[in-house]
């Protein structure tokens, strides 16, 4: 299953918009596919009538101002409640120019709720709905990256906090304040209070511009009866408007904060691409801005990850909106895996979870092309190439056993052909010896004197011997090549060497000597069949 969903929406035009004439270039095709038109295209110009002014994007799920709040919590974030309960990681984050509805999809407004409500509704619900099996602890903890410096929302304080890796891997933030929360409507309070100590600042496009990355950590400990401690974790996230600082007319401590969102989400970005790309190819730098830091765990390997893109559909957004579709376009192939948080494992639990962790990766990999429309080839585990590797050497074999079996028939040709010259000599003589043998007998009626000369059996003739023996050694070298046709396939001789092939040739040398018998019915009957 896709562990990495990417899913785009498209706000309604806004009244300043309308207001300057902007037109809608951004429409939503069907659930899955976006259409964005180029408006600077002029259909008339000649040179660039060939040039298509419009570019399809495929995503996991599509929004438009027709979806409502319920249609995308439901598509985007409804199925990962369960997996959090028990014990998976999972992250939901809004990405987007500025002012073009990330706020609105996490947060939404009284009368239309965001992802966080319902999100923290169904938790708690689902909670109470297994109270009679397990036990669950739900805690909180809500923080913003500002200008690189990490804000407790939860704490009046505005001291900046640090990062901390644990020997697990796992990123902590020092010293964050993390409260019990025993319902929705807990969590959801000490959510409006933390979003009133939030930067929040009008700018050139949004009034009420988010100057922050805000990250909402909903942290679900619960004990089930047979299945141990586990330990899942949900990040809403709603980030920081990206902007083009060229066009907005911010100066000063906005042009500043524009830097440094720009540049988090530029290391997200480059996150992002290095992740889609094939293992061990290329750097995953997380540690470019604390954003990536924090979402090591959530883009690296260990959750389920949601990414809501935004855009406008207005004409003058139209550079906003194809970088943001580029971006989300490239997150499609990231595919991270997920495990479910066992606390207190033995070490071989975290061995067996690394292993299992590699397994997935190499499955991704396996199923990992590069970027649709471009042909790339598909890129191969080293499992694959032992796979292919044996294949290949199965191929060859079956070629060179086909190869044997033509020329065990051409071999089965010639045996023929000698035996049916042989057996001309022998039938020859063998008649001649009847008729000898009839006048012979005819004799043995007439006078003594007469029978006398006939006593004597006239010898075989050299070339009949030959032939007789030639015969004898061609129906054991016809039962051995039928013993090597029947043989041969079964035992899927790997390689088969000339020298091997040369046995198999009748050779008069080769040929035990025959004994002076006659032929026996069978071997001739055989003979000839071959
Ligand atoms: N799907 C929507 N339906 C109705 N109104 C919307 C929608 N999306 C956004 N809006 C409105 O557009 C305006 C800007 O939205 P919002 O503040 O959520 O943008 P933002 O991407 O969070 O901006 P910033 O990055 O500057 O914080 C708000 O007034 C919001 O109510």
């Amino acid at each position: 299953a896709c562990v990495l969903q990417v899913t785009l929406r498209i706000r309604p035009m806004s009244v300043a918009e309308l207001q300057e004439g902007a037109r809608p270039i951004a429409h939503r095709l069907d659930e899955q596919v976006v259409m964005l038109r180029d408006p600077m295209q002029n259909p008339d110009n000649v040179l660039r009538a060939n040039c298509s002014r419009e570019k399809s994007y495929v995503f996991d799920a599509a929004f438009d101002s027709t979806s409502t709040q319920e249609t995308v919590y439901r598509a985007t974030t409804q199925d990962l409640i369960a997996g959090v309960i028990s014990g998976c990681n999972a992250t939901v984050f809004s990405y987007g120019p500025t002012g073009c509805g990330k706020t609105y999809t996490m947060l939404g407004t009284d009368s239309e709720p965001g992802i966080c409500t319902r999100a923290l509704g169904d938790l708690f619900h689902s909670i109470e709905e297994s109270s009679g099996d397990a036990e669950h602890e739900v805690s909180m903890s809500y923080l913003e990256i500002y200008n690189e410096a990490i804000r407790d929302l939860l704490s009046p304080s505005r001291r900046s906090l640090q990062l901390w890796e644990d020997s697990h891997g796992t990123v902590r933030v020092v010293g964050i304040t993390e409260v019990s929360a025993s319902s929705a409507e807990e969590v959801l309070q000490l959510l409006l209070r933390g979003n009133q100590r939030r930067m929040q600042e009008p700018t050139a496009t949004n009034h009420t511009s988010s100057r922050s990355h805000a990250v909402l950590q909903l942290t679900v400990r619960g004990r089930e009866r047979g299945r141990g401690l586990r330990c899942g974790r949900l990040l809403l996230i709603d980030l920081a408007g990206s902007e083009r600082a060229a066009w907005t007319q911010n100066r000063g401590q906005r042009m500043k904060e524009g830097q440094h969102i720009n540049r988090s989400l530029l290391a997200l970005g480059n996150c992002i691409k290095a992740l889609s790309k094939p293992a061990g190819s290329a750097h995953v730098n997380y540690r470019d801005s604390k954003l990536t830091r924090l979402l090591k765990d959530s883009l690296g390997g260990n959750s389920h990850t949601v990414m809501i893109a935004h855009i406008s559909p207005a004409s003058t957004a139209f550079e906003e909106s194809r970088s943001t579709l580029a971006y989300a376009n490239r997150a499609k192939s990231i595919r991270p895996t997920v495990k479910h948080n066992l606390l207190g494992s033995s070490p071989r639990g975290s061995i067996m979870a690394n292993l299992s962790r590699d397994i997935q990766h190499l499955k991704h990999q396996l199923y990992t092309v590069s970027e649709p429309g471009k042909h790339h080839p598909i890129r191969y585990t080293q499992a694959q190439v032992w796979l292919r590797d044996e294949l290949l050497s199965a191929c060859r074999e079956q070629a060179a056993l086909c190869q044997h079996l033509v020329q065990l028939e051409g071999t089965a040709l010639h045996t023929r052909l000698a035996a049916a010259r042989h057996l001309r000599v022998l039938t020859r003589w063998e008649r001649r010896a009847w008729r000898w043998g009839k006048e012979g007998r005819r004799k043995l009626r007439e006078p003594s004197e007469s029978r006398r000369n006939t006593d004597t059996d006239v010898p075989e003739p050299p070339k009949v011997i030959t032939a007789r023996e030639s015969i004898v050694a061609l129906v054991e070298e016809q039962g051995r090549l039928q013993e090597q046709k029947v043989r041969e396939p079964q035992s899927q001789h790997p390689h088969l060497q000339g020298a091997e092939l040369e046995e198999s040739k009748p050779s008069s040398t080769a040929h035990p000597r025959a004994p002076g018998c006659a032929l026996r019915a069978r071997g001739l009957a055989g003979l000839v069949a071959l």
